[in-house]
């Protein structure tokens, strides 16, 4: 299908290849589809140097490399941390094995540096906090780059509900994380995920040489930590341009820091408030999720002020237990995706495999989406993915079954966060993601007791008791 960009997506698209832009959308406004139609613009340019587009799911490449037909050499697309572990490489900075930590070695690390600590100073109290919250420190400090400790402790600790540190501890949790460092370079590890980016930007700043790419897009920027769109801004060369796309509505991996702390300077900020993908009976839902105790409001949020599409109210299904809930998702689903894309999106991996299984004994082999799903299309079928997985994608008909308090929160992501706060907000998001999906329907389940993060405002759903539906 070709697309005309419209109102402000097409002045955005005019806009001259250089310096910084930012553009904050809603829900299907089309952030995703200007990113790529700019990019193969730019691309395009006689002469012009090379575009990279980084989007931060990789589901969402490969559904990015599936929709642009007209491949063009100039134009690559990946996401952030390919990008950088292919400069480090190029700078001789990445170890040819796998030199970066991986999330549970890291706590492990952090670990063992508070135990040291707490050994040279019996006396400090700020040790005997749980390990939780040195992990939840430390990724603040290396998402925003603190070179040292005064950055530190002049820093606003922005993002969290509880357990403010007062400033003259924070000498001790920059303590462990120089331990933390010092441990890791000692079993030769250089990087962890999110400190990848500060030695990306620093690498940068020394290096002299040509800049690959002329110009940089980000999609899906809500996600990107400061320090990670620092060192894109930076890797951009002379003259060239920053495009930073998002929405903070959407901000799902829990790190609930700005795009404002990133360096990025826009003279003007676009706002995509046309939402091309959701009917209105959708956005009234995905509405009432913001307005859910739970959600934080944020000055950056864009709302829906005009819909194209057209669709059924979304309904909410009782059941009396999981068995039934299951087996009246796996049936409608099968039906739906007989005619059109359908996917059922679940919290985690466990919830997967029940529903593929359900799914496997009625006979319905359903795609599952996953990081690594090769060239992504949204054909006529059912798909099965996870609410992180399913960012940045579309369906005519979405199924998002267990949404009873039992399950959503997540329990293992309400026990290992600092606070309970901070755990039920960026849980929220996952919802209003997944809503969102829906080109048409919204069926979402429960049994046992309704989540707590669903919407209190009853009139934007239709409910229904499962003796109504089966
Ligand atoms: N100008 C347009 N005309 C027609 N359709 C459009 C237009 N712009 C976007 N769309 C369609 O709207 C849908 C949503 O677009 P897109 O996925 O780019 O939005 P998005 O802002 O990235 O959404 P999200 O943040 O929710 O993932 C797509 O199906 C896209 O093809």
């Amino acid at each position: 299908m070709v697309i005309t960009p419209r109102g402000k997506q097409e002045e955005v698209m005019a806009l001259p290849a250089k310096g910084h832009i930012v553009v904050l959308g809603t829900a299907g406004s089309g952030k995703t589809t200007i990113a790529l139609l700019r990019a193969h613009h730019l691309a395009n340019i006689p002469n012009g140097g090379k575009v990279l587009l980084v989007t931060f799911n990789g589901a969402l490449v490969e559904y990015m490399r599936g929709v642009s037909s007209s491949r063009s050499t100039k134009l690559v697309v990946e996401n952030y941390h390919k990008f950088a572990r292919g400069y480090l490489y190029s700078r001789g900075k990445m170890p040819s094995w796998n030199g970066i930590l991986g999330p549970e070695e890291k706590a492990y690390y952090i670990k063992q540096a508070v135990e040291l600590l707490k050994i040279n100073y019996p006396k400090e109290s700020t040790f005997n906090r749980p390990k939780e919250f040195f992990i939840e420190e430390i990724t603040f400090i290396e998402k925003f780059g603190f070179a040292n400790l005064v950055e530190y402790s002049e820093a606003e600790r922005i993002g969290r509900a509880s357990s403010n540190i007062k400033r003259e501890n924070r000498k001790w949790i920059f303590a462990v994380y120089e331990k933390y460092i010092e441990l890791r370079e000692a079993a030769g590890r250089k990087y962890d995920w999110d400190d990848m980016a500060f030695y990306v930007f620093n690498e940068l700043q020394d290096d002299v040489g040509e800049r690959r790419y002329t110009h940089i897009i980000v999609d899906e920027g809500q996600d990107f930590s400061p320090m990670m769109i620092k060192s894109l801004v930076e890797a951009v060369a002379d003259g060239g341009s920053f495009t930073f796309f998002g929405d903070v509505a959407q901000q799902i991996y829990g790190s609930r820091l700005s795009w404002r702390d990133s360096g990025v300077n826009a003279n003007k900020i676009w706002r995509f408030n046309v939402n091309y993908r959701n009917p209105a009976t959708i956005t009234t839902f995905a509405k009432a999720v913001t307005q859910n105790e739970y959600w934080r409001q944020d000055g950056d949020m864009v709302e829906a002020t005009a819909q194209i599409a057209e669709g059924p109210k979304p309904i909410l299904v009782k059941f009396s237990d999981k068995k039934r809930e299951v087996a009246w998702v796996v049936e409608r689903a099968i039906a739906t995706g007989k005619t059109a894309s359908t996917v059922i999106i679940c919290r985690n991996r466990t919830d997967i495999d029940t529903l593929l299984l359900a799914l496997k004994n009625k006979g319905c082999a359903a795609i599952e989406i996953n990081k690594d799903t090769p060239g992504f299309a949204h054909l006529k079928k059912l798909y099965i993915t996870t609410y992180h997985s399913a960012k940045g994608l579309e369906f005519d008909n979405v199924f998002i079954p267990y949404l009873t308090e039992e399950k959503f929160p997540d329990p293992d992501i309400v026990s290992g966060a600092v606070s309970n706060e901070d755990a039920y907000a960026d849980e929220i998001k996952l919802l209003y993601v997944a809503a969102t999906r829906s080109k048409y329907g919204l069926y979402m389940t429960y049994s046992g007791a309704l989540s707590p993060l669903f919407p209190e405002d009853s009139d934007s759903y239709d409910f229904h008791d499962e003796e109504e539906v089966i």
